[in-house]
């Protein structure tokens, strides 16, 4: 029971923000539209019982003109049911997608916010498949929890309708059992209650662990989406390296899981089937064989007979609605697990920045650079990896930054750009000032080029003369005609152009700080030197932090930080640059 009051708690955490967001009115409406029509349709079907008895006496009696009417009267309420049935999906998809609208902002400014989704992935595999959760999970939820919570409103207004008729109806048509008349008040509805019982609970035993199944489903087909979307992203290298059999056997090894998991639930299906395909049909005759004996002993005619038997199908369908529901109940408790996994992952990544022992990146209204006091780096399980009693960065500064290949250089950089919050010590950033840090493989969105080389800017936020001539000038002037063409340029330019346009972006962009991570590594010396005279001229003012493993890399800085090896982590230590030769 506790489970079941914490599984509703967090339905009820996913589902209500929507209701109280800004788009509540439309929402509510929408829903109150959807509901009201569940309503009217519960009421047709009642009148469509009372039909029956009248419908199915008028045949007894062979009554032409009874006949007639009734079937009028039948044709009314079909024509009312089609109405009702054509509104209810139409505004029922309309609220799904107003909703899943808003759920899937809400869940992109979560994940993406403040570098979250980063570090979300640094902290581990409990948020696995971010896109299969914001793409189809989001969906699920809204239209499996439409359909389900749709479904029990039916069934528990049937039932309440259905259970004071059925009562009447007991009273009408008293069991007859062994030529006597037994006198239990209600006992069409007892029936009813406990055949729906017994189906619910052995429903229940047989399919329980399909809910654990159909969770780890949608994981293996994620993972599985997910490995070859990487081989897709990764055709060059996988065909250079002839890496083709190797991932052929990966994928399939994943599809192995895929299908391991596939055939258990279709085991456990197979089963449940068995059971409610057998129940379904037992159901069919079950409330004749209840009302019989009263009909044969004459207590009651055609009419009541039908009447009884359709009221009592009535509410032995809205009692077995946990029955009928069962799969999709199960697929849907899995989606909820996952969603909810999800805030729980979004969670843990906003605290990573709030506990006690984290890397402080905080502005500061004194002039002066980027400073660090007690710099402490570590990795995400804690272990140390670099260190700095104090570290300066004042504006305009040109420092190189040297090291060993793994001593941390690169998370030093993350670290003082705000995003590497594991560790201690605090970063300060003079306030209003901008930092950009470029990696040695640029991220270059999959569109028209000047969106890549303004990003993260939106394209228009600079005029196409503008783009041209930074492009121009680290000489990618012939790129400037094709600024509109719509391409997957990270796969169509060597990583030296890559590199060029990703210094073209820093331009365009002139932020106070520009960290440099191997990401001039790709081009020849003298091009490395051209654009670093570049930036100079261009970015007076902008303060340049490299790292880089070139000795001509000396003459291009000003200052040199080295990590130093000391015990088991490095510590940054001020050392001389190379004379220049
Ligand atoms: N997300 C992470 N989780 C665990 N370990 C990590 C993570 N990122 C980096 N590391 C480890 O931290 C160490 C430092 O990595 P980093 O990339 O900062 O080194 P680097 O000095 O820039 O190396 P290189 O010169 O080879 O680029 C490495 O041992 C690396 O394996």
């Amino acid at each position: 029971m506790s489970r079941l009051t914490s599984s509703l708690a967090v339905v009820w955490r996913l589902a209500a923000p929507y209701f109280r967001s800004e788009d509540r009115w439309a929402g509510r409406g929408l829903l109150a539209a959807v509901v009201a029509i569940e309503l009217a349709i519960v009421a047709i079907t009642v009148m469509i019982n009372q039909w029956n008895n009248r419908f199915y006496n008028a045949l007894q009696e062979r009554s032409w003109d009874t006949f007639v009417s009734e079937l009028l009267f039948f044709c009314a309420l079909a024509a009312a049911f089609i109405v009702l049935a054509v509104y209810q999906l139409y505004l029922n998809q309309w609220l799904q997608i107003r909703w899943r609208r808003w759920m899937t902002s809400r869940y992109l400014s979560h994940w993406l916010a403040d570098a979250n989704h980063y570090r979300m992935q640094l902290l581990g595999d409990s948020a696995d498949n971010p896109d299969q959760r914001i793409a189809e999970d989001i969906n699920q939820f809204i239209d499996r929890g439409l359909t389900i919570g749709l479904g029990l409103l039916n069934a528990v207004v049937t039932l309440v309708s259905f259970v004071a008729i059925l009562w009447g109806l007991s009273a009408r048509a008293p069991l007859h059992l062994g030529g006597s008349t037994w006198d239990i008040p209600g006992y069409l509805v007892w029936a009813a209650l406990l055949w729906a019982i017994v189906g619910t609970t052995l429903t229940h035993l047989i399919g329980r662990p399909l809910i654990a199944l159909n969770f780890r489903q949608q994981r293996y087909e994620a993972d599985f989406r997910f490995s070859l979307v990487r081989v897709r992203e990764n055709g060059e290298q996988i065909a250079l390296l002839g890496g083709e059999s190797a991932e052929k056997a990966r994928l399939l090894d994943r599809f192995g899981a895929l299908m391991g998991n596939w055939f258990a639930i279709m085991t456990r299906q197979k089963k449940l089937t068995f059971f409610t395909a057998g129940y379904g049909q037992i159901s069919t005759v079950f409330p004749f064989v209840v009302v019989s004996p009263a009909y044969f002993a004459g207590a009651v005619n055609l009419g009541g007979l039908m009447q009884t038997a359709s009221a009592f199908g009535s509410v032995q369908t809205a009692l077995s609605f946990f029955i009928t529901s069962y799969r999709s109940i199960a697929e849907w408790k899995a989606v909820v697990d996952r969603l909810d996994g999800f805030d729980a992952a979004i969670a843990a990544g906003r605290a990573a920045t709030r506990t006690a022992e984290t890397i402080a990146v905080t502005p500061r209204p004194e002039a002066g650079g980027i400073a660090a006091a007690a710099l402490d780096v570590r990795l995400p399980n804690g272990r140390p990896l670099v260190t700095a009693a104090d570290l300066a960065l004042p504006a305009g500064a040109r420092v190189l930054v040297n090291g060993p290949s793994g001593s941390g250089k690169s998370t030093l950089f993350r670290a003082l750009a705000g995003i590497w919050p594991f560790g201690d010590g605090d970063i300060a950033v003079p306030d209003g000032k901008t930092v950009m840090v470029l990696p040695q493989k640029p991220y270059l969105p999959v569109g028209p080029l000047a969106a890549a080389v303004a990003y993260p800017a939106l394209p228009d936020g600079f005029s196409r003369e503008r783009i041209g001539e930074v492009l121009t000038a680290v000489g990618l002037g012939a790129l400037v005609p094709r600024l509109d063409e719509d391409a997957h340029w990270a796969r169509m330019l060597s990583l030296g152009e890559q590199q060029r346009l990703a210094i073209a972006r820093a331009i365009l962009h002139a932020p106070d700080y520009l960290f440099l991570d191997e990401a001039t590594a790709s081009l020849d010396e003298p091009s490395e030197a051209a654009l670093y005279r570049l930036l100079r001229e261009k970015l007076p003012g902008t303060a340049l932090v490299s790292i880089g493993h070139r000795s001509t890399l000396d003459a291009l800085h000003d200052r040199r930080l080295v990590l130093e090896r000391d015990g088991d982590r490095h510590t940054i230590r001020e050392r001389d640059l190379a004379p220049a030769r």
